[in-house]
């Protein structure tokens, strides 16, 4: 469903360009749950940036269903996908209420039944009706995440990017948000494509994970690898580890790969 081929961005120019991401190459199934994963700087962002428009000078091929992708943001493009960012207080509107902010694009695509879809999806978000007048500062956070993952889904898109979805949230609403996820997902036969620093978050909702170091892909590991950490980029058996809790003697042992 999504291909990625020979993909290619820098920013900068001349002694200062950064080549943040280079011959990257993707392939998800349809209904399938990606997972890139890697440290700060790596280029797992501006993967997931570059598919919504939101960086338009790249290069290389983005295919969703065999159709390439437009460099910039399309009406069509928005519908099909969506994002969902790491900081929920950032990514909403201060001033705009909940139903102000779930309506807003069904009033962009001419969508009808506005009140019911927004009850709809923030019932299946786990918000009941009583949250819809309020504002982002009258939320907790897991709760303004669940509002941000309600305006995803609201154009009913058929892949979500999910970029350090639970990153700015306590440990117990981490679990609570990917779980959620994890229900939508089979609920409505979706496609993720989701970047994390932490190996340990992107297992409990991949299926398959691409292991980035420096803009490249350093290895990709199933399901099986991610259980027994049988795998062949010594880069990648420090992150194994790293998901494994703290392990001072293997710490210890660490290499640099920045
Ligand atoms: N708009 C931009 N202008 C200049 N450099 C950028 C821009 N966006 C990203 N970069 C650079 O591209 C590289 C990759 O950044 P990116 O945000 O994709 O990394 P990341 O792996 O997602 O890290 P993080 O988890 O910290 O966001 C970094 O060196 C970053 O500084």
């Amino acid at each position: 469903m999504i291909e990625i081929s020979d993909f290619s961005i820098a920013f900068g120019s001349g002694k200062n360009q950064i080549q943040a991401v280079k011959n990257f190459n993707l392939s998800v199934a349809e209904g399938e749950s990606f997972g890139l994963v890697g440290e700060s700087g790596s280029g797992k962002s501006t993967v997931l940036r570059a598919m919504v428009g939101i960086y338009s000078h790249w290069t290389g091929t983005i295919r969703i269903d065999g159709q390439p992708i437009a460099h910039k943001r399309t009406p069509a493009s928005r519908k099909h996908m969506q994002m969902v960012f790491q900081d929920p207080y950032g990514s909403l509107h201060p001033r705009r209420t909940v139903d102000a902010t779930l309506s807003e694009p069904l009033v962009i695509h001419g969508l009808d039944n506005r009140e019911e879809r927004v009850l709809k999806i923030l019932a299946e978000v786990g918000l009941g009706p009583e949250y819809r007048f309020r504002y982002p500062h009258q939320l907790s956070g897991g709760q303004r995440q669940r509002v941000a993952i309600a305006r995803a889904l609201i154009l009913e898109p058929r892949v979500i990017l999910l970029d350090e979805p639970t990153s700015a949230l306590d440990v117990s609403v981490q679990a609570e948000i990917l779980n959620l996820l994890s229900a939508l997902r089979k609920a409505h036969g979706l496609t993720y494509v989701m970047v994390s620093h932490d190996l340990a978050v992107v297992g409990h909702l991949c299926s398959r994970i691409a292991v980035m170091n420096r803009g490249e892909v350093v290895e990709e590991m199933s399901e099986d690898q991610m259980r027994t950490g049988n795998l062949k980029h010594e880069y990648t058996r420090q992150l194994w580890t790293a998901s494994h809790g703290y392990d001072r003697k293997a710490l210890a042992g660490f290499k640099e790969f920045a």
